[in-house]
């Protein structure tokens, strides 16, 4: 595959895998893909193009050439899609339900494969996800999963979606953590599960900084 030094971060929606990666990709000075955000930007362009999920043939073609730019700064991931900017649209519980259901259909993910390892460049890749220490990069040197309680990984969202001045119900964000963990976890291809060869992680005790500093300790830096 690649000798390129990998370090993939898998885990459920919600349990820091993205701050972490972001951390260490930056620490590190290593690329950084962010996986779901490939998923959320083709369930939104499948919106704006008009293509339901049973036209699975348009939306592998839409797969294969999805327009797709990411920019990460010292204020996060830029997303743009055929040009405009849509980091905020497809950051909803609404987008990431939508992403987790055409994620499920195989051909899609085979038609997404190539586009997410051709982001393993030098120096090095950080890469969050469901399947990348599984399927994506089975080789990758360094490999984590990242978990917490559906209830933790709610309040947590509870909270980020406060601070945008955007209110939520805790009940409803348990309710819809929980049936996308079935459906990531259920699907027959490239479900959510720890690679074999991960350092598994519970985060639903430890802080930002402790977390990162395990995963840092892990990684030998
Ligand atoms: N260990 C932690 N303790 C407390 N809060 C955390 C921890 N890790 C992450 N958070 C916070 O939880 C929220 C979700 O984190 P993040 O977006 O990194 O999760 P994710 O796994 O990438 O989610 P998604 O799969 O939905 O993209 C953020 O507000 C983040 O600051
Ligand atoms: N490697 C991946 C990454 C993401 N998905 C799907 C399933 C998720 O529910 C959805 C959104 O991901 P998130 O941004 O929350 O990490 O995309 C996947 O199947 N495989």
């Amino acid at each position: 595959m690649t000798d390129m030094p990998i370090l993939t971060i898998d885990g459920p929606s919600g349990s820091g895998k993205g701050t972490i990666a972001q951390m260490m990709a930056r620490e590190l000075g290593w690329h950084y893909l962010d996986s779901g955000a490939i998923y959320r930007v083709l369930a939104f362009a499948s919106l704006k193009h008009q293509i339901p999920a049973s036209h699975e043939g348009a939306l592998v073609k839409l797969a294969q050439h999805l327009d797709l730019q990411f920019e990460l700064d010292e204020n996060g991931l830029k997303v743009l899609l055929e040009g405009q900017e849509v980091s905020q649209q497809i950051r909803t519980e609404k987008a990431g339900n939508a992403a987790s259901k055409v994620a499920v259909i195989p051909s899609v993910r085979a038609a997404l494969l190539q586009c997410q390892r051709d982001f393993a460049q030098a120096p090095g890749l950080v890469t969050d996800g469901r399947d990348m220490g599984t399927v994506v990069f089975p080789d990758a040197q360094f490999k984590v999963f990242l978990t917490a309680s559906a209830e933790e990984r709610a309040l947590r969202r509870h909270k980020q979606l406060k601070e945008k001045g955007i209110e939520s119900n805790l009940s409803d964000l348990i309710a819809e953590i929980s049936e996308r963990d079935k459906r990531d976890s259920e699907r027959k291809v490239a479900p959510l599960l720890p690679a074999k060869d991960a350092l598994i992680l519970d985060s639903t005790e430890l802080g930002i900084t402790a977390v990162y500093e395990k995963v840092r300790s892990y990684c030998a830096i």
